[in-house]
């Protein structure tokens, strides 16, 4: 059950750390909302955060046949056609993402005070570069970059896979999950990682219903928000927490 303070008393050490990317670590996911939004006003309907998140998360043809199923344009529109529809509006707006809050402090933090961090997102090699592409600086400092179209990611997330994959990719793999903190936005990230038996901080956009918190160990309004110590990890230094 969700808590704004983690239960510290009965868990492992954390010892490393992955994060999700769109949504979490960049201000992605308007951008997907944005021109689902334009392509579903073409066949007369709205996008709404019922379908959003069911499809936050997912690998590219994983969201895609949600979304044409969900909104009944199956007939009319195929998953693929969706994705090639979509990808010339994605492809102008990804180059400006920009980090979310608190993104940078976190991962500097990690980074300085020696804890392994590792990335683990749905999107596609494509799609990585052009959405960091302003950002090697902080994404150079992962670990292992795992990637949805990862062999190894037989499955999009609510699967485990993505997130089994990044604790085999540590020095010295696997680590075992109880020892790992996931950071996510999405609720099927969040399933993903307690699929994996890991533990997750979720940091959900405020427009997404709160029935998704339950699943996650500790919902935050912002990557600011996140207090290092409640999970044993090297407290910041400076006075934002
Ligand atoms: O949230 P991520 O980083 O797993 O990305 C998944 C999709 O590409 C966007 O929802
Ligand atoms: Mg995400």
């Amino acid at each position: 059950m969700a808590n704004s303070s983690a239960a510290v008393s009965v868990r492992k050490p954390i010892t490393h750390v992955v994060f999700d990317m769109d949504g979490l670590l960049l201000d992605t996911e308007n951008f997907y909302t944005q021109v689902q939004e334009i392509i579903l006003a073409r066949y007369n309907r709205t996008f709404d955060w019922n379908l959003k998140a069911k499809m936050m998360g997912m690998k590219a043809i994983e969201a895609a046949r949600v979304f044409v199923e969900d909104t009944g344009i199956s007939d009319s529109l195929s998953a693929e056609q969706f994705l090639l529809e979509r990808e010339e509006m994605l492809r102008d707006l990804f180059p400006s993402s920009d980090l979310m809050p608190g993104a940078s402090r976190l991962i500097r933090h990690l980074h300085a005070k020696g804890v392994p961090f590792g990335l683990a997102t749905g999107s596609h090699r494509r799609h990585f570069e052009l959405k960091t592409h302003k950002h090697g600086d902080i994404f150079s400092l992962m670990h292992h970059v795992v990637l949805g179209d990862d062999p190894e990611v037989k499955q999009g997330k609510p699967s485990p896979d993505i997130f089994l994959a990044a604790a085999k990719r540590f020095e010295g793999g696997p680590v075992d999950s109880s020892n790992i903190l996931v950071f996510e936005d999405a609720p099927s990230g969040v399933l993903a990682a307690k699929n994996a038996g890991m533990s997750v901080v979720m940091v959900p956009d405020p427009r997404l219903d709160k029935s998704f918190h339950d699943a996650a160990d500790q919902v935050l309004n912002s990557l600011l928000d996140f207090n290092p110590s409640e999970w044993g990890l090297p407290p910041f230094e400076d006075n934002r927490s």
